[in-house]
């Protein structure tokens, strides 16, 4: 059961233009396929498979990290974290992680918010963490397809046999405006079929299809690129139309601590949970020491080192995990207990991800009893360009069955990810920038927090 290979290939998916606080998303997805190659012990081999962001620092670490793991027991997780925690932490000072930086001040406790200078101080073991996931899925793969049986055994047993997701609303433009460079390499996206959501009427009739189609039973809109005020009047019209779906609001950090202290109280009795109004523990205590609406965070605990804090603070009710952030299944299946410990509720964080990642975190939150939230993903957005072979994830009344099968229960389809390869060579993108994106269309955007 000895590693032989791992093999990294980056892809480019389409993406719809769905605005956030920093930008807005380019036409493209940039993420990376990671397979683990593995001797059976009986002449053969299994490939196990994970899934990460594809910003070129994070491909170079994992080439790292793969020229020294053959040879290794695929067992040995725990080995094989501190292997990578020593070979990359000596990289972790100096990188250029280019326009990743938005990102990584969710994991710069010393980032002030109202700075989005270029270079946040690195904070190496969240970055390594992002690394180490990716493999920790593969070997879990590999495993459960060596012993015959599901990832979701591999981490406790399943509690659930389907794991709930929220319906993710976004403000979107139309289509893609075209002329940004992607154009053209393998057709434009352009034009798609959820239409322009950018006023209240709009997040209604997006809300109504996504749950015709996939039958969620929550919703979360994706805040911070509005006024306040017309984000209310967003979910106010939502409150209207699904009178019964818990409904969730996450302006990314986007206001300061006097903007939300004067809104929160219109939200208390419309929302679940309020994700991450503002930046950091502080100014997050000081909200919630005002206002009886629970709030959430994937942003200011994103390590069992932000625990403490928050918690002495009473900063947060609700986490967002994510196996990508939390350094494997494993980890988020442990940061369920600390959940638990603590006395927090625990949902899940997404972000634009294919196959392979909605099947890991599908197996972490089947097996994660406290997880008492819908989990949050991006994979309607994403589901029409896929790497895996269609038939084995499928959404039923919102939720998402464990897959069937060993291991993950997903297949790579060779031909897609071919072609989603040879898209990103043709692209030649290294990063994601959502703001760049935006200033094509509107030069004077200023993605300075706090924005209200
Ligand atoms: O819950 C969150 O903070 C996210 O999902 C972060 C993502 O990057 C989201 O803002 C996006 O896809 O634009
Ligand atoms: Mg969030």
């Amino acid at each position: 059961m000895i590693v032989q290979e791992l093999r990294v290939t980056p892809v480019a998916f389409a993406d719809p233009p769905l605005l956030n606080a920093d930008g807005v998303h380019q036409p493209h997805v940039l993420r990376a396929v990671v397979e683990l190659v593995v001797a059976d012990g009986r002449g053969g081999e299994v490939t196990g498979l994970g899934e990460c962001a594809g910003h070129a620092w994070q491909l170079d670490w994992l080439e790292l990290v793969g020229s020294r793991l053959p040879g290794t027991s695929v067992y040995e997780t725990g080995e094989l974290a501190s292997r990578v925690r020593e070979l990359l932490s000596g990289h972790a000072d100096g990188v250029d992680y280019g326009p990743d930086a938005p990102w990584r001040r969710w994991s710069d406790r010393t980032d002030p918010p109202e700075s989005r200078g270029p270079a946040p101080v690195p904070a190496p073991a969240f970055d390594i963490r992002r690394v180490y996931a990716a493999l920790e899925v593969a070997c879990l793969d590999a495993q459960g397809q060596l012993a015959g049986v599901p990832v979701v055994d591999l981490l406790g047993g399943r509690v659930r046999d389907a794991v709930p997701y929220s319906g993710y609303l976004f403000y979107k433009w139309a289509g893609h405006p075209g002329a940004d460079g992607e154009s053209g390499a393998d057709g434009d996206p352009g034009a798609d079929e959820w239409g322009a959501a950018l006023t209240p009427d709009g997040v209604v009739a997006q809300a109504v299809r996504m749950v015709d189609r996939y039958g969620f039973r929550s919703l979360k809109l994706k805040g911070g690129v509005f006024p306040p005020e017309e984000e209310i009047a967003a979910l106010r019209a939502l409150r209207a139309e699904f009178p019964r779906h818990p409904l969730r609001l996450d302006p990314n950090a986007a206001w300061s601590r006097q903007t939300a202290l004067s809104v929160v109280g219109e939200l208390a009795d419309l929302l679940e949970y309020l994700e991450d109004p503002v930046a950091g523990v502080e100014d997050m205590a000081e909200v919630a020491a005002r206002t009886t609406l629970p709030l959430a965070t994937n942003m200011c605990v994103t390590s069992l080192e932000d625990v403490g804090p928050a918690v002495a603070r009473g900063a947060v009710r609700i986490v967002l995990g994510d196996h990508h952030i939390w350094g494997g299944l494993r980890a988020t299946v442990a940061l369920g207990n600390v959940c638990r410990a603590v006395g927090w509720g625990l949902s899940a964080h997404s972000n634009s991800h294919l196959g392979i990642s909605l099947a890991a975190m599908t197996h972490a939150a089947a097996a994660t009893a406290s997880l008492d939230h819908a989990c949050d993903t991006h994979y309607p957005w994403n589901a029409a360009e896929d790497v895996v072979v269609p038939g084995a994830l499928s959404f039923v009344d919102g939720s998402v069955p464990v897959p069937q099968g060993t291991g993950l229960g997903v297949r790579l389809d060779r031909a897609a990810l071919d072609r989603l390869h040879a898209r990103y060579l043709r692209l030649g993108r290294e990063h994601r920038d959502d703001t760049a994106y935006l200033r094509r269309v509107r030069p004077g955007f200023d993605p300075t927090m706090p924005r209200w």
